[in-house]
């Protein structure tokens, strides 16, 4: 902060006392310093969230909108507020977060920058209330359009990463749930479903939470099967719904744009229902019996041949599928498989992941 003082200031032998400043000044000087450190701290947040919007995403809507709010905000930042700049007298430049120091990878990077730069913009609503009439109000929107854009950018990823992903492992219940999800994590696989249909809800509660960190720490998507009330309570990625779970319309009321939601289909009529509700993606079956799904007739391959022909989204050919006959649904057209037992039940899940995930990348994806 400047000094205040009243220095002598001596001019053609005529001494002039220069004024101390006043205490007005003194805080005047004190908020253009806080703007100016957070102008700067919020523009560069959003360089390191536009830098991966546009090299590690390939998405330039994201990426203008990151540069539009970096533009906004230096239209505020003015020369007086520059001027109070005092970084060797500045006591929180030191100051770092061991957590600052290190990232555990882009999901916790962006996670980071989103709240540097909405924390930044919450200084600037307040203090920039008491420097222009419109500054806070102007703020509040960008915070708001911030809060938009990292749930717009967390769905586009989701998104993403379901259309990559080849294998998708639904869960039965098992004793060593959390090794095995593990093993199939180091195989390769992107996606997992948590199912389980006989588990207290306290159980199943806190097994998805476990299930979804586990997920999140190796990068793959984490989906609740038919409880959206669980997926929510866990942040789950999405949701799984059955014909006779709950209707798609309500579960995206409740759960957002941005969660995925899936939907089993067995037949052309299902998929076109499933499409037109706004499934995320399908499961297609079950293609073969299967005992993990008693009663449920299979569709054979053809329902898998009129999947490759007529679904735009994403789609998993499920049931009765193992690594003996992964190749003849592959060649009935799936690109995509979700299985239960046979990596459940696997003595060496990350091998079978692999094996799948080998077939499976022979061929291109299209939806
Ligand atoms: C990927 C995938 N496809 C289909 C199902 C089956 O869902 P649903 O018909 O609701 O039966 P339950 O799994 O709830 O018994 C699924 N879970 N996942
Ligand atoms: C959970 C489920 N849903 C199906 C459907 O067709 O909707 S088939 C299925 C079970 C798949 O288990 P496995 O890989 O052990 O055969
Ligand atoms: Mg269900």
């Amino acid at each position: 902060m400047k000094e205040a003082g009243c220095d002598d200031e001596s001019t053609n032998g005529v001494v002039v006392m220069v004024e101390p400043y006043s205490q007005t000044e003194q805080i005047q000087h004190v908020i253009y310093r806080i703007l100016d450190a957070n102008l700067d701290r919020a523009r560069e947040g959003l360089r390191i969230i536009e830098e991966w919007c546009r090299f590690g995403l390939n998405n330039a809507q994201l990426a203008l909108e990151c540069k539009h709010l970096r533009q906004e905000i230096a239209n505020w930042h003015t020369p007086q507020m520059r001027a109070a700049r005092d970084t060797l007298g500045d006591a929180g430049t030191e100051l770092s977060h061991p957590q600052e120091e290190q990232r555990a990878n882009i999901k916790s990077l962006l996670q980071a920058n989103f709240g540097r730069v909405q924390e930044a913009m919450r200084v600037l609503e307040e203090y920039g209330k008491l420097t222009h009439p419109n500054m806070g109000k102007a703020f509040k929107q960008m915070r708001y359009r911030v809060y938009t854009l990292e749930s717009t950018l967390l769905g586009y990823q989701r998104h993403q990463l379901l259309l990559r992903s080849r294998l998708y492992l639904v869960t039965s219940q098992s004793e060593n749930l959390l090794s095995t999800v593990e093993a199939a994590l180091k195989g390769g696989l992107t996606l997992l479903q948590y199912r389980d249909k006989t588990a207290d809800d306290t159980v199943r509660l806190e097994q998805a939470m476990k299930l979804r960190q586990l997920c999140h720490s190796y990068g793959a998507l984490f989906i609740m099967n038919d409880r959206v009330d669980l997926a929510l309570a866990v942040d789950a990625d999405g949701v799984h719904l059955g014909q006779q779970d709950m209707p798609i319309a309500i579960a995206r009321q409740l759960l957002g744009p941005q969660r995925l939601i899936g939907r089993s289909t067995t037949n052309s009529k299902e998929m076109q229902g499933a499409i037109a509700d706004g499934a995320d993606y399908i499961g297609v079956g079950p293609v073969y019996e299967t005992p993990t799904k008693v009663g449920k007739a299979a569709t054979g391959v053809e329902y898998v041949s009129y999947a490759a022909k007529n679904c735009p989204i994403p789609w998993f050919a499920i049931g009765g599928i193992d690594p003996n006959n992964i190749n003849e649904v592959i060649d009935a057209g799936a690109q995509r498989v979700a299985v239960v037992r046979s990596l459940m039940e696997a003595e060496q899940p990350t091998l079978v992941t692999q094996y799948f995930l080998s077939q499976l990348y022979r061929v291109k994806a299209n939806a």
